[in-house]
């Protein structure tokens, strides 16, 4: 909608919720007629509300009307506003690193915590999710990460509700890694968690011999999480696929300056993060920040980013390549991405 100018979408849009608006009133003066049949036209009511709200949020996002970060910055200061884009996912697949990477870029601000408003906090508002972002100046995109976001089933639409020309981002990586480091992480904390195969596969009897054939447990999260195309099928059913920039994760360590450039790109920023930005740790096994500007010592992520993973039988590896396959598949074809994993 691009050929349409600016003040004239606001016209339209101001007028067509006017419209909307003048015969929601009407529907309820007629309900108000007759008092004794309030009680059954409420439900009429709310529908004809919450159909008002998502009419209003479709017509803004088709006329690209961008109805919750408007923001006006007073003389040059800073001001908090909704977020621009989201890290929405996916856990364990270098989330962590993609923000803080970004957070290099003058143009980025970011939320240093995960806030877990789309999952946990919707009840607490707009208002409330407002506050927990950093001030930005004229200029500055506000970001946030929480990788819960990809698998909340109503997250879409609640993103959607804040912002629907919000940009998302969402990092993936070969989900039999994934779950190994999603398991590393939970046996950190309780070290009498059992084996990982033992996790995630389960032993069934099959045949006269009474042979043990295992079988994917796919209920387990560790294992459930790696099926990418469920998600994504959820989130392209609200979003256009050109909101969403899936990262590789691998090449967020191989290659982490080629990845950014990609990032910068699609955030709408300059290429800032180059190659200069990174080295290569070798005791960490991960690429490591560089701020060549400032005098500032190089860093790493923390301890809990880049542990080293325990030794998986290669058999129930296999079975986990196996299972994943088709659901690996289908996440090329619905992504439009081949990301190669084995
Ligand atoms: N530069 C750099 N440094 C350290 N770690 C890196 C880096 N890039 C990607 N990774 C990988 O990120 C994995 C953790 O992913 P997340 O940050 O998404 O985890 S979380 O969901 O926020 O808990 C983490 O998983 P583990 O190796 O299992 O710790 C890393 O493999």
């Amino acid at each position: 909608m691009k050929w349409i100018p600016v003040l004239s979408k606001r016209i339209i849009f101001i007028y067509v919720i006017l419209i909307f608006l003048l015969y929601i009133i009407y529907v309820l003066n007629t309900c108000l007629v007759d008092e004794s049949q309030l009680k059954g036209k409420y439900l009429l009511i709310k529908r004809h509300i919450s159909k008002y709200k998502s009419a209003t949020v479709r017509l803004a996002s088709f006329l690209g009307i961008d109805l919750h970060s408007r923001i006006t910055y007073p003389n040059g200061e800073s001001v908090k506003k909704l977020p621009d884009a989201l890290i929405i996912g996916v856990k364990k697949c270098g989330t962590r690193a993609l923000l803080e990477f970004l957070r290099i870029h003058p143009d980025v601000r970011a939320a240093g915590s995960e806030v877990h408003f789309f999952d946990k906090f919707y009840h607490k508002g707009f208002e409330w999710y407002r506050d927990k972002m950093p001030s930005t100046t004229e200029g500055q995109i506000t970001m946030e990460k929480t990788p819960s976001y990809w698998v909340t089933r109503s997250a879409p639409k609640r993103v959607y509700a804040m912002n629907p020309s919000v940009k998302l981002l969402a990092v993936v990586r070969d989900p039999v890694t994934r779950a190994i480091s999603d398991y590393t992480q939970s046996a950190s904390k309780r070290p009498s968690l059992p084996r990982f195969e033992d996790l995630a596969l389960v032993n069934s009897t099959v045949g006269w011999g009474g042979v043990r054939w295992s079988v994917v447990d796919a209920s387990w999260g560790p294992v459930r999480l790696g099926v990418y195309a469920r998600p994504l099928r959820r989130w392209l059913r609200r979003f256009p696929r050109g909101r969403l920039l899936l990262i590789n994760g691998e090449r967020l360590v191989s290659e982490p300056a080629k990845e950014m450039a990609r990032v910068q790109d699609f955030l709408g920023l300059k290429r800032v993060i180059t190659e200069k930005h990174f080295y290569f740790n070798s005791t960490k096994g991960f690429p490591c920040l560089l701020k060549p500007d400032s005098k500032s010592t190089p860093h790493c992520l923390g301890k809990t980013k880049g542990r080293s993973h325990p030794h998986i039988d290669p058999v129930a590896i296999e079975r986990l390549r196996d299972f994943y396959r088709p659901f690996n598949e289908r996440f090329y074809q619905l992504s439009g991405i081949n990301f190669g994993w084995p």
